[in-house]
């Protein structure tokens, strides 16, 4: 059935040696949104997202995507509301693209893939003492995505875009003083939102994915910089960073809710 087609893809996956199977898996991500199937929901809150630009610390390839983190040592950037019970800590930001336009985003909405997703990635630091225990809870993380589409050339984007250079070659890092990543946010306010997991090992089922429906623009001289940068270490045979996304998996007993009719 179309569960086994999913374990054997994970497991076929080049960038996925996980295991056959997620222990218990029945919250996996991605997931294809079909926007017809998804449920407005009433009580879900807009969505509070205060960043502090200062508390950005540094840019590095870690040899799947680059990321940008963030001093998570006190409640500075933040997020709050949506469908969250509690307030939670940006603690990295990161990207997912393909090697073509064609293909590149980890969600699909009606099965449209888009050539990126940024993934902010916060964790629930009023429960748990650490990023690393929370990755292992059901309610430790709270990921917001964000479709990148083709279009107009991004002011904010550029700035990471300009940095790239320096960190082609996996575990390469500069310092990265002062970044807004709210520039990176679309100004529609509507997400849909469902339990979900990690989609980079540890694959841990501790995500509530906060997906916006708007995406942002930005242009192919920005798509293809990402393409310049590498999976592998200075010295190695040159593997170019492309299709850094994990394949679609089941939805299973969920359903994916909406904040807009
Ligand atoms: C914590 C974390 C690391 C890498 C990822 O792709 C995601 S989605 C989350
Ligand atoms: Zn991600």
């Amino acid at each position: 059935g179309a569960c086994c087609s999913y374990r054997l893809r994970n497991a076929l996956h080049p960038l996925w040696q996980s295991p056959l199977t997620i222990p218990g898996g029945s919250r996996q991500s991605p997931i294809n949104i079909q926007w017809r199937d998804s449920v407005y929901d009433p009580v879900l809150k807009p969505l509070q997202i205060s960043y502090d630009p200062t508390t950005c610390l540094h840019i590095w390839n870690n040899g799947y995507s680059f990321l940008v983190e963030f001093d998570d040592s006190a409640d500075k950037s933040i997020i709050v509301g949506g469908p969250l019970e509690n307030q939670y800590r940006l603690k990295q930001f990161h990207f997912h693209w393909g090697a073509i336009n064609e293909w590149g985003s980890e969600h699909t909405v009606d099965s449209k893939f888009y050539p990126a997703e940024l993934h902010l990635v916060h964790w629930n630091a009023v429960v748990y003492p650490t990023f690393e225990e929370a990755v292992m809870e059901g309610d430790g993380l709270a990921v917001i995505g964000v479709f990148l589409k083709l279009g107009a050339h991004h002011e904010g984007l550029q700035t990471l875009v300009d940095a790239l250079p320096a960190i082609k070659h996996k575990d390469t890092v500069i310092e990265f003083d002062v970044f807004d990543p709210s520039c990176l946010l679309p100004p529609c306010p509507d997400y849909w939102t469902y339990a979900g997991s990690l989609t980079t090992p540890p694959l841990t089922e501790s995500v509530t994915w906060i997906i916006k429906k708007q995406p942002i623009e930005v242009d192919e001289n920005q798509l293809e910089a990402f393409r310049m940068l590498l999976f592998t270490s200075d010295g190695e045979e040159e593997k170019r960073m492309v299709d850094n996304f994990r394949p679609l998996q089941p939805l299973m007993n969920r359903t994916v809710r909406s904040s807009f009719q």
